[in-house]
C-alpha cells in the first residue's frame, strides 16, 4: 500500500527551477500552481532586495500562511502545488503540519549554475550576491517521506515529466 500525495511543494535554492518546473507539473497534471514568492511580506522582499538573507524568523509567518494557501487550495482545486524554497527540515514540517500527505520535489542544483542563472534573470529582485546564503540553509530532504530528488540541469519538460510520473505513482492504487 503506497502513501498518496495530497499537493507538492516544488523546493531548492533560488535559480533551481521551481517557477519554471512547478508551472511545468501543473501543466501535465491539470494542477494549480501557487508561487510562494508573491506571498513574502514587503518588509522581507526589500530584505532580499538590498542583498541581506532572510533569518528563521523572517519566514516563519511567510510558511504559515503558505500552508494555509496549500490547505485552502487542496478544498477547491485538484492537486495543488506549490514553489517554495522551503530550506530547512523545520520549514517542510510546518508546511507538512498544514498540509498532510505533501510531497517534496527537490530541484537539485550546483553553487555555480543557481549563480549563474539569477544573475542572468532579468527584473527579479533576489540578487546572485545571496546564493552562498541560500546554500548555507540548505538542508536536503532526502530520506524525507514522499521526497524526490531530480537533477535541476535537465531540460524544464523532463523534468515536470518525472515529478508528474512520480506523483501519478504515489496515487495509483496497486
Ligand atoms: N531546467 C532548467 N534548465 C535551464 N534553465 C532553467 C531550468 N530551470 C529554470 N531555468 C532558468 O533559470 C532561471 C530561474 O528559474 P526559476 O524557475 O525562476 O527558478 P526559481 O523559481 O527556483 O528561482 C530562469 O531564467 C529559468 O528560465
Ligand atoms: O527562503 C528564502 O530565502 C526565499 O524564499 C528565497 O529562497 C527565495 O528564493 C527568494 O524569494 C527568491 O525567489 P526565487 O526562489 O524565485 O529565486
Amino acid at each position: 500500500m503506497n502513501n498518496p500525495i495530497s499537493a507538492l511543494v516544488v523546493m531548492g535554492v533560488s535559480g533551481c527551477g521551481k517557477s519554471c518546473v512547478g508551472e511545468s507539473i501543473a501543466e501535465q497534471v491539470g494542477g494549480y500552481l501557487i508561487e510562494g514568492d508573491t506571498f513574502h511580506p514587503p518588509a522581507n522582499i526589500e530584505k532580499m532586495s538590498k542583498g541581506i538573507a532572510l533569518t528563521d524568523d523572517d519566514r516563519v509567518d511567510w510558511l504559515t500562511r503558505l500552508g494555509q494557501e496549500l490547505a485552502t487550495a487542496l478544498k477547491t482545486h485538484e492537486r495543488p502545488l506549490l514553489a517554495c524554497s522551503a530550506l530547512k527540515r523545520k520549514y517542510r514540517d510546518r508546511l507538512r503540519e498544514a498540509v498532510p500527505g505533501l510531497g517534496f520535489v527537490f530541484l537539485e542544483l550546483s553553487r555555480e549554475e543557481a549563480a549563474s542563472r539569477v544573475g542572468n534573470r532579468p527584473g527579479h529582485f533576489m540578487p546572485a550576491s545571496l546564493i552562498d546564503s541560500q546554500f548555507a540553509t540548505l538542508e536536503s530532504p532526502q530520506g524525507e517521506p514522499a521526497t524526490l530528488t531530480l537533477d535541476a540541469t535537465l531540460p524544464i519538460e523532463t523534468l515536470g515529466q518525472q515529478a508528474a510520473d512520480w506523483w501519478q505513482a504515489a496515487n495509483t492504487i496497486r
